[in-house]
C-alpha cells in the first residue's frame, strides 16, 4: 500500500497554527493530526491525550531514552516531542498526518522524512503575531517576551522548508493549505492515474 503523505506544518507561538488546524478538521476529515507529548503545564480548558499528552520531565526523559519519539526539541523552557509509533503506524495506513510543530523539531523530521511536505505559517506583521499571542490570553509578560524573541529566529528558518503560508484570514489560509495537499497528491500521482484513466476513457 502507498504510505499517506506527512505534513509538517511550523510558525512561530502565537501565529494560528491550532487555530488553522481546527479549521481544517471538518474541511479534510480524513487527515489525522499527531498529538504531541509535553512537559509543559496544561492551559485551561486542555484535555491530556486531546491536546497534548502532558508528562513530567522524568517521563518525557524516559521516552527519549527508549526512542518513542520522533524528534523533540526544547522550547522557550518546556520539552515538546512527537510520539513516533502513532505517525509511522498512520503513514503506513496510506493515511495523511499532520505535525503542528516548532522549528527545530520540524528540521529533525526532515531528516528523517526529506519526502515530507513542510509548511510554515506567518503571521501579516510582527506586530499583529503579538496582538495575537496576547489576546490569547495564555501567557504570562515574560512568557510573551520569550516566545516573541523565539519568533524571530524562527522566522529566520523559513526558507528551510517547501511553502509559506500567510495566515492573515482563517479561512485563506485553510484553503492555502488544502490546496498545497491537494496538488502534492497531485504531483505524487495518487490522484493523477485516476484522472488520466477518466479522460482515456471518455476519449
Ligand atoms: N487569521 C487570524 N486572524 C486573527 N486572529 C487569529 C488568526 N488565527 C489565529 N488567531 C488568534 O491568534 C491566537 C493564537 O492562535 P493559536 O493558538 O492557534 O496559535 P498557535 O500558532 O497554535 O500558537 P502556539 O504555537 O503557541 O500553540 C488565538 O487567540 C487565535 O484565535
Ligand atoms: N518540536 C516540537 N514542537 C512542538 C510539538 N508540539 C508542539 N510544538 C510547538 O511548541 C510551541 C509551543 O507550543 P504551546 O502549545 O506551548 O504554545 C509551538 O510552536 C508548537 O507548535 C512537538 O511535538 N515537537
Amino acid at each position: 500500500m502507498e504510505k499517506g503523505l506527512l505534513i509538517v506544518l511550523s510558525g512561530p507561538s502565537g501565529v494560528g497554527k491550532g487555530t488553522v488546524c481546527t479549521a481544517l478538521r471538518p474541511k479534510m476529515k480524513d487527515l489525522t493530526y499527531s498529538i504531541s507529548a509535553t512537559t509543559r503545564s496544561p492551559r485551561p480548558g486542555e484535555v491530556d491525550g486531546i491536546n497534548y499528552f502532558f508528562k513530567s520531565k522524568e517521563e518525557f526523559q524516559s521516552m527519549i531514552q527508549q526512542d518513542e519519539l520522533l524528534e523533540w526539541a526544547e522550547y522557550v523552557g518546556n520539552f515538546y516531542g512527537t510520539p513516533a509509533p502513532f505517525v509511522r503506524e498512520t503513514l503506513d495506513k496510506g493515511k495523511d498526518i499532520i505535525l503542528e510543530i516548532e522549528v527545530q523539531g520540524a528540521l529533525k523530521v526532515k531528516e528523517k522524512f526529506p519526502e515530507g511536505i513542510f509548511i510554515f505559517l506567518i503571521p501579516p506583521s510582527l506586530n499583529e503575531l503579538e496582538n495575537r499571542i496576547v489576546g490569547r490570553g495564555t501567557e504570562t509578560s515574560e512568557s510573551i517576551q520569550n516566545r516573541m524573541s523565539a519568533a524571530r529566529e524562527e522566522l529566520s528558518m523559513m526558507q528551510n522548508y517547501d511553502y509559506v503560508v500567510v495566515n492573515d484570514e482563517i479561512e485563506l489560509a485553510c484553503a492555502r493549505i488544502q490546496s498545497i495537499i491537494a496538488a502534492e497528491h497531485c504531483r505524487r500521482e495518487r490522484v493523477f492515474p485516476n484522472i488520466k484513466k477518466q479522460i482515456l476513457e471518455v476519449k
